[in-house]
């Protein structure tokens, strides 16, 4: 299994064990060093996903250790500063460095950061031409997947409307790979873009493929203008714009969107519904995140582990379970097959102690036979009776020797009520 690296260079010994076993925690190989000299040596080695940095080294500055990424962009990092260090930490910043921690350091905030800097390490991987694939047999997915068709085979922009981690990227994704043509896939970061922002070049990079415009109510007013007027069905390029579930119009209401650019991308609406209303698919999804973090183990999942997983309510979505499916591979340390015991404590905590105690054979029998039909997609309370119903009477004529009538009498059923039963089951 092949683990994103984490970076740490720290000097401080005790700390940089630390930050290395919350690395580990959520999924990182952590390789720490103390220096600078050895930290450059580290990226020759192969490169990390993510580097937590202390600014003050034994042989300079932290922030010099993105010198060696010259003009390439380096991953997600971190600065960890002391009180005090605040004018260095400016001056980080200045260099690229977003992030800043100072210690003692809040864990809470810096899991944050790696479950980010993860995220990053797998768009970037899934960006580079593999491609998706797509869960979707849940009943509320069907709609989904004629609009996707439908954004597909129209000119028209598209707005990917969800809350977060439903998968609007990788719905984003989806689109540009179903288009004719080489163009990228350009994406922008609409909390990030400044009134400058040169919209022209953005669609150029793109040459005729999709620009991405996630988040896009976080655009700020005056970037809505300059906006407006490079989109339109002739600039080229596909223009899908990811928005929170409730989409755009509250915010045009309330005069924080300008009316005139929600027209021109509004387009396609694709509405992605949440993990909680298309839990038949979480096995399924579980299975493609497990090829995905353990390619080359098969991994089973206990029936307890995924009904854990099923009474969740995922506020973050996919994304979150994708998280947990992460860490649950690696606390049950290679075992083949995942636990309850391996998921995060908060997972389990609310199980209560009634669904702890121990099933009678016929309830286990039932749990399998229940765990087919969901993994089967849209199970109905009706087919699920009548089939028990079916099994129960064939057990039954066979033990009455096919005697329907003393069977009815036997077990003080009406013998008409019987007769339709069979009928009716065929
Ligand atoms: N239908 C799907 N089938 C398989 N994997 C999916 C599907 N939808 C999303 N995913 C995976 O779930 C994770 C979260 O999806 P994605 O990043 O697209 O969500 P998002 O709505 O854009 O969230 P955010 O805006 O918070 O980043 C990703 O790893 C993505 O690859």
């Amino acid at each position: 299994m092949k683990l994103p690296k984490l970076l740490i260079v720290e000097d401080h010994r005790a700390l940089a064990l630390a930050l290395s076993a919350a690395g580990e925690r959520l999924g990182f190989s952590a390789i720490a060093v103390p220096n600078l000299a050895q930290a450059k040596k580290e990226i020759e080695r192969g490169e990390p996903q993510a580097i937590l940095l202390d600014l003050g080294l034994p042989d300079g500055k932290g922030f010099d250790l993105l010198d060696a990424y010259g003009d390439k962009t380096p991953p997600p990092t971190a600065m960890l500063t002391a009180h005090g260090e605040i004018d260095n930490a400016i001056i980080a910043k200045k260099s690229g460095i977003a992030e800043f921690f100072v210690k003692p350091v809040d864990f809470g905030e810096l899991e944050k950061f790696l479950h980010r800097a993860l995220d990053v390490a797998e768009e970037a991987e899934e960006s580079h031409g593999f491609s998706v694939s797509f869960v979707g047999n849940a009943p509320c997915m069907r709609p989904v997947f004629q609009q996707i068709a439908q954004a597909c085979a129209s000119q028209q922009p598209v707005m990917i409307c969800g809350a977060s981690g439903t998968g609007r990227s990788h719905v984003a994704r989806l689109i540009h790979q179903h288009l004719d043509g080489e163009g990228s896939c350009e994406v922008v970061s609409c909390a990030d873009i400044q009134g400058d922002t040169d919209w022209q070049e953005i669609i150029s990079r793109a040459k005729g493929g999709c620009v991405v415009l996630d988040n896009i109510d976080q655009l700020a007013l005056e970037s809505q203008v300059a906006l407006t007027d490079c989109v339109s069905v002739g600039s080229g390029v596909k223009w899908i714009s990811i928005a929170p579930e409730t989409g755009l119009r509250d915010a045009v209401q309330a005069h924080s969107f300008h009316p005139d650019l929600y027209y021109r991308l509004q387009g396609v609406e694709i509405n992605l519904p949440t993990l909680k209303e298309r839990l038949e698919d979480l096995p399924a999804l579980c299975s493609l995140f497990l090829a995905d973090i353990a390619p080359t183990k098969t991994i089973e999942l206990d029936k307890e582990f995924l009904s854990i997983l099923q009474s969740q309510t995922w506020k973050t979505n996919l994304r979150e379970l994708k998280n947990v499916m992460r860490y649950a591979v690696i606390s049950s340390n290679g075992r083949d097959k995942l636990l309850p015991e391996d998921l995060p404590e908060n997972y389990t905590a609310h199980v209560s102690e009634s669904s702890k105690k121990s099933r009678t054979p016929i309830q286990e029998a039932l749990e399998n036979w229940l765990q087919g039909w969901f993994e089967n997609g849209n199970p109905h309370y009706k087919d699920m009776h009548d089939a028990l119903e079916k099994d129960l009477l064939e057990l039954l004529l066979e033990r009455y020797e096919g005697n329907q009538a003393l069977m009815a009498r036997t077990l003080d059923m009406n013998r008409a009520t019987l007769r339709k039963k069979l009928k009716q089951q065929g």
